[in-house]
Formats: C-alpha cells, sequence, structure tokens
C-alpha cells in the first residue's frame, strides 16, 4: 500500500514519524507533496520517501490520500484532486472542524472518508486520536485505515459532534500541558535552576504523574489528595493557584479553543 499526504506541516510530519517508528509502512511507500518544494522536498530526502510533483500526482500514484493541510486550504485541494480520486480510495482528514458532510460535498459523495483529529504524540506513537468514518468506508478499507491510527498511538470512536471538545483536550491540550510545563519551568528559574534542568525536572514530573494515572486507575483527585498533606506545602500551593484563577483559567481556554474550532467549517 502507498499512502499520500498532500500537505506536510507539524501534523503530518508526526503521523509520518509515528508510522515509521511502528513499521506500518516502508518510508519509500509514503508519497508527499506540500505547497513549497524547499519544505517537502529536503524533508522526503531525510526520511526516505518518495516525492510527488502536484497534489494530482500524488493522489494518483497513492492508494490512500491523507489531507495534512490547514482547514482554509481544504477545499482548494479538495477541487484541485477530485477529478484524480477513484472512488475506491480512502481519503484520511486531519483537518480541525471540517466534518464529513462538508468533505463528502467536496468530493462528490464518492468517497470513503475517515476523519481523525490526532495529536502531535502520535510521533511516538503516544498519540490520543478521534475517529469517525463515512458510510462508504467499509471492509478492507475500514480495517487498513483503522490500523494506520492504531498505529499513532490509542484512538476513541466517537460522534464528530464530540470532535472539537476532542481536539481542545487533546489536540490542542498537547500545547497547553506543555504551557504548563514551561510554567513550572519558569518557576524553577525564579528559584536558581538552570532552565535545562528546571524544564527537565518538571517534564519527568509531569511524564512521572501521567504514568501514575494510567497505572495506578485513580483518579486525579485522589492523587493530589495523597500528596497534599495535611497542615502541608501543596494544599498552600494549590490554594494559591486557585486564588488566582487556575481551574477558570483553564476551562476559559478550552471554551475558547472550542469555539474557533467550530467555526472552522
Ligand atoms: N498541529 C497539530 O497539533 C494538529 C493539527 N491538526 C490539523 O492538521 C492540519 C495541519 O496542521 P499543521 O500541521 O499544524 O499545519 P502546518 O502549517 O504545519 O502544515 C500545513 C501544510 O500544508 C501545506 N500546504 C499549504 N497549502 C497547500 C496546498 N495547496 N497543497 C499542498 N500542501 C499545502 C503546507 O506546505 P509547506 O510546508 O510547503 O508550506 C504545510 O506542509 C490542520 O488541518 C490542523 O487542523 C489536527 C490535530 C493536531
Ligand atoms: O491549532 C490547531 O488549529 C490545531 C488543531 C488541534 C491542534 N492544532
Amino acid at each position: 500500500m502507498k499512502i499520500g499526504f498532500i500537505g506536510v506541516g507539524a501534523m503530518a510530519r508526526a503521523i509520518i514519524e509515528g508510522l515509521l517508528k511502528a513499521k506500518f509502512i516502508e518510508a519509500n511507500d509514503i508519497l508527499v507533496h506540500s505547497q513549497h518544494k524547499e519544505s517537502y522536498v529536503p524533508y522526503a530526502q531525510e526520511h526516505g520517501l518518495t516525492s510527488c510533483d502536484t497534489n494530482s500526482e500524488l493522489t494518483q500514484k497513492s492508494d490512500v490520500v491523507v489531507i495534512g493541510v490547514v482547514p482554509g486550504v481544504v477545499k482548494p485541494v479538495l477541487n484541485e484532486i477530485a477529478g484524480t480520486l477513484n472512488p475506491t480510495q480512502p481519503v484520511i482528514s486531519m483537518a480541525s472542524g471540517i466534518t464529513l458532510d462538508r468533505l463528502e460535498e467536496l468530493t462528490d459523495y464518492n468517497q470513503p472518508i475517515l476523519r481523525i483529529l490526532p495529536n502531535v504524540n502520535s510521533a511516538f506513537n503516544a498519540g490520543m486520536t478521534a475517529v469517525a468514518a463515512n458510510e462508504n468506508l467499509t471492509g478492507d478499507n475500514l480495517d487498513y485505515t483503522m490500523k494506520f491510527v492504531a498505529a499513532l498511538g490509542e484512538v476513541s470512536e466517537m460522534p464528530e459532534s464530540q470532535f472539537a471538545n476532542f481536539s481542545a483536550i487533546s489536540g490542542s491540550a498537547v500545547a497547553y500541558i506543555d504551557f504548563f510545563i514551561d510554567a513550572l519551568s519558569r518557576a524553577g528559574v525564579k528559584y536558581g535552576f538552570t532552565k535545562e534542568v528546571a524544564t527537565k525536572i518538571a517534564t519527568q514530573t509531569t511524564l512521572g504523574s501521567a504514568q501514575s494515572l494510567i497505572e495506578s486507575g485513580e483518579t486525579p483527585a485522589e492523587i493530589i489528595d495523597k500528596v497534599c498533606s495535611p497542615g502541608g506545602d501543596t494544599i498552600a500551593g494549590l490554594l494559591a493557584m486557585e486564588q488566582a484563577g487556575l481551574l477558570n483559567a483553564v476551562v476559559k481556554g478550552i471554551d475558547a479553543t472550542i469555539e474557533k474550532s467550530t467555526g472552522n467549517n
């Protein structure tokens, strides 16, 4: 099987690297094309991928076409390749906010389509991806595209109505969690650690905390209660964070993310 990526930016690269790490596909069976030759050609050379000169050439040569462009470019790209797609060729779209209805409309209702909402942790097979398939995606095509996403990490099938909410607490939340890690690290710098050491400490603590939630099956609140010794330091810190509005700030950030994403279609 050959998988063609139209758009080879941050998210498509994370997926490509995850697929290669999982040995899901040989590098030269991944075809790439994007807007700027100076962007996709060196990337293809570095990873042993196959470059195509146009989106249409890529579509002709691929068994599966992955749309990795930003939402605003999905329409021109699908218009460009619509005449080249064949009706058995699955299309996988990662574009935030672009619904299956809209993708079907842009491909004349012919195509098997999997809409996905991945995150950049896919590069390390530690992704979290939401999926929703249209009615045309069945049999071997459904099987293959589901294996494709499973190679990237955890997968959750859900109604599309939940995609924007999911994206806010997963796709975008990678940045929010890193923002928190960076905030911890800056606090460490305030108290004399170098940025490098503080970031390492904050990162390892975050990794261990995620691992502990997964392995213990406990809720975050249960672990918070364990860490907060009676009359101790952590409860003092938590209350100060809450006084500064941490929970509200996070929820407001998620609200804004969802609002933006639902405006994309
Ligand atoms: N970044 C993330 O964490 C996530 C992103 N997504 C979705 O992934 C998609 C891509 O986002 P992201 O990777 O961040 O964006 P980037 O800007 O990093 O990548 C966009 C890519 O599209 C290419 N491109 C632009 N116009 C065309 C065109 N006409 N034909 C072919 N390629 C074109 C660009 O080419 P060039 O490089 O040559 O300029 C670039 O490679 C979006 O729809 C986003 O919603 C979903 C979940 C998470
Ligand atoms: O910022 C964005 O629009 C994309 C969608 C989810 C993560 N990144």
